[in-house]
């Protein structure tokens, strides 16, 4: 059954009616985040709008490229997110008249007033947005999105577009990587007390979910975006507890009483724990002096409050000496009661060789006490873990089933920031150039249309941007793809098949496109990195991509240099 979550987000996908362009209230609509908003953006996006719309400029139609320039992480790829939010900020793009009368009060007074209400009278209607599909695998200099429209308006559009799609995407990227360390392994995110404020937190729990990560410990991401929400226990649960003289005055209460999943009378579950504990103690040659009482007070607590989901943090006094005992103790309890422990979570110390030998114990009380199943409890892993981390945890041999990563993930330590752009490329079909002493600058002017040349096994091979008035690639035709600025570099490619990358998105005020749920987006994404080849994807020193033009566009774009490049004078 859809969660009434997720029904609100199918809904989102039908594009609102014209009129709601003019509701006066653009936050907090469609599930949007109330922040994204057209005042969203840099001071020099509005004093250019003013410029342009003085000299007369605003029915000028300007082409935008939206694209990075380096994949980050070392890596040789990119997940490209962001993009719902984008069109959501394109249905609400809307000067309020607060906003306004706030920008009346920093813009100098000279700013004429019709200048004010023509800010008044803007929304999206007029632009057209085209894009890579959510989620697709993508790479330098190819344009994310293109958006077309008035120039001021575009203009406007800028930041808040960057700002949508530039940490979506890295984040979404880092997860990718972390879930390509961690192969088949429960990925969890812990991110929200690390992350860059309230907004950061719930950004990552969404892009790391489409990167391929399996849930969260933010609640409300799992509210907002239908996310499943994972978690355990911490530190201060267990060292809250003194000793079982805790747990007595709640016995007489009848609360630490336990009933057998298939019903019948309560048994005390302490005095079942207690038992136990000797056994257990030597059956994994631990005296049962060295276990912590108030340790297993507290996962006797835990237990009797979550019997069918008990999941213990085992390394708060000394994980083998105690924690382990401890909650086999109340594991082999529970399970004479009919329920089955889930597992427990290290969060310190060398975690391949500690879920190492963890395994070794659980394997002792599973042949002990003959349940085959404990042998196989979950053990889950956290503490500072990163890309490195987990290559080097495969290495060395785990047992870790499941990982919770926070600080690294979500901060995108190794690379804070993806360097996506925003670059004017055409005015009024009138292409247009930036140059560059730094060639991997230079912009590829005018409007383009992008292909990917699959190979006959299905790998992406190459991706193809030339100019619209071109002939597609297919595959009946070899094709020349020449690299945008290096002359030498060129390759015939014959295609097994070609791809259309980008699609028109938003056209007319409204969404052309079915919005994928996050869980097809997180589909897709895996979809499209299972096209990218083995060598684009390895960790330490991948092959790059090729990203290449025509030969038409690279005159194209070559002509334009020499035309714009001014030549020197030496005396
Ligand atoms: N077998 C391993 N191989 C590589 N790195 C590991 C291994 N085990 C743990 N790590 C990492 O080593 C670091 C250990 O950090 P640190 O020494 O601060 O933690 P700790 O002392 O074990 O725990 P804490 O300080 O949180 O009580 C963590 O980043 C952890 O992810
Ligand atoms: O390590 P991260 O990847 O950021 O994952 C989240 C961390 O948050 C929790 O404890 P916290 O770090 O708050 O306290 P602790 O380190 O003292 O256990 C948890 O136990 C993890 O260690
Ligand atoms: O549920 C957990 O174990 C958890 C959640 C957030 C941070 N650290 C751990
Ligand atoms: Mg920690």
């Amino acid at each position: 059954m859809l969660s009434k979550y997720r029904k609100r987000k199918m809904e989102m996908a039908t594009p609102p009616p014209q009129s709601s362009f003019n509701d006066s209230n653009n936050s907090h609509k469609n599930n949007q985040n109330g922040i994204v908003q057209s005042l969203l953006t840099d001071l020099y996006q509005v004093t250019m709008a003013y410029a342009y719309w003085k000299s007369e400029k605003r029915h000028e139609i300007a082409v935008f490229d939206l694209f990075f320039r380096k994949n980050p992480f070392k890596g040789e790829f990119t997940l490209f997110a962001g993009l719902e939010e984008c069109l959501k900020y394109l249905q609400n793009f809307r000067f309020s008249d607060s906003d306004i009368n706030y920008l009346r009060t920093i813009l100098p007074p000279s700013v004429e007033e019709e200048f004010y209400n023509y800010l008044g009278s803007l929304d999206a209607s007029e632009v057209s947005l085209y894009a890579v599909p959510e989620g697709t695998v993508v790479f330098p200099r190819v344009p994310l999105v293109t958006v077309e429209g008035p120039l001021p308006v575009v203009q406007l559009m800028e930041t808040t577009l960057l700002n949508l799609i530039n940490y979506a995407s890295l984040v979404a990227t880092n997860a990718a990587r972390f879930r390509m360390a961690a192969g088949k392994k429960q990925l969890l995110e812990f991110g929200l007390r690390r992350a860059q404020g309230p907004d950061g937190a719930l950004s990552a729990s969404r892009y790391c979910y489409i990167g391929g990560f399996d849930g969260t410990s933010n609640v409300l991401a799992g509210k907002m975006f239908d996310i499943p929400v994972r978690g355990t226990h911490a530190h201060a649960f267990v060292t809250s507890y003194v000793g079982l003289q805790d747990l007595k005055n709640r016995i007489l209460q009848s609360l630490q009483m336990l009933t057998p999943l298939d019903g019948g009378s309560p048994v005390d579950f302490v005095s079942a724990c207690i038992d136990l504990r000797e056994e257990v103690c030597k059956t994994l040659d631990v005296l049962h002096e060295e276990t912590k009482q108030s340790e297993l007070t507290a996962f006797i607590a835990y237990a009797t409050a979550f019997p069918k989901g008990f999941l213990a943090l085992v390394d708060t006094y000394d994980v083998l000496r105690s924690g382990i005992p401890n909650f086999c103790t109340v594991a082999l309890a529970l399970h004479r009661l009919g329920y089955k422990a889930i597992g427990i979570r290290l969060d310190s110390g060398d975690l391949a060789y500690l879920s190492k030998a963890v395994r070794q114990y659980f394997r002792k009380i599973a042949d002990r006490f003959e349940v085959p199943s404990m042998a196989n409890f979950t053990i889950v892993a956290s503490n500072d873990i990163n890309e490195d981390t987990l290559h080097s945890l495969n290495q060395q041999g785990h047992e870790i089933d499941s990982f919770g990563i926070g600080t690294h993930l979500v901060t995108c330590q190794r690379q804070p920031a993806l360097g996506c752009v925003f670059k004017l490329v055409e005015v009024n079909k009138q292409a247009r150039i930036k140059l560059s002493q730094d060639m991997d600058k230079v912009t590829l002017p005018g409007k383009k249309s992008i292909y990917r040349l699959y190979s006959h096994e299905g790998h992406a091979l190459i991706d193809l941007m030339q100019r619209p008035h071109e002939q597609p690639p297919d595959n009946e035709r070899r094709v020349l793809c020449r690299h945008p600025f290096e002359e030498s570099k060129r390759a015939y490619v014959s295609p097994g098949s070609v791809q259309l990358l980008q699609k028109l998105y938003w056209t007319k005020g409204e969404i052309q496109e079915y919005l994928p749920s996050l869980k097809e987006i997180r589909e897709r994404a895996i979809q499209s990195l299972a096209t990218l080849r083995e060598d684009h994807k390895r960790a330490l020193n991948p092959t790059p991509y090729k990203v290449a033009v025509t030969a038409d566009l690279y005159q194209f774009l070559h002509d334009m240099w020499l035309d714009n490049a001014p030549i020197g004078e030496l005396s």
